[in-house]
């Protein structure tokens, strides 16, 4: 099984619960993975037969542009973006707010969606 992975992607955005939170813009930390077949990109050596990983990179971006309240509601938001979007049968999404608990280096959410 072959994978295109973008790791530590990092998205300001307004995100949380708390109404302090609705005002101000914090970053998230994405860990995505997407199932591929890089073999004819490979063969070719052609963008157009695998995943641009950058162009993911964007569109996360761009759903991030939206306030949300919850993790839970952004990763489901982003695995059936990409699934929608983007060539691949399979999403893992993992995403990180660095300094939501003090005591915590990051927490969050991860999920997987698609046929693994
Ligand atoms: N499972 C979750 N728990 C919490 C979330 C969340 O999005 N998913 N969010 C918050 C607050 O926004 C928090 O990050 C503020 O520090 C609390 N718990």
């Amino acid at each position: 099984m072959d994978k295109v992975f973008i790791s530590a992607l990092q998205v300001p955005t307004v995100i949380g619960v708390y109404d302090w939170e609705k005002q101000i813009q914090q970053t998230l930390v994405f860990d995505i993975e997407l199932r591929t077949d890089i073999r004819q990109a490979a063969a070719t050596d052609d963008l157009h037969y695998t995943i641009d990983y950058a162009a993911v990179c964007q569109a996360v971006t761009e759903l991030c542009a939206e306030p949300h309240q919850l993790l839970e509601t952004v990763a489901e938001k982003t695995a059936s973006m990409i699934l929608q979007n983007f060539p691949t049968q399979a999403v893992r999404v993992r995403i990180g707010k660095p300094g939501a608990v003090p005591q915590a280096a990051s927490v969050g959410v991860m999920i997987e969606r698609g046929d693994w």
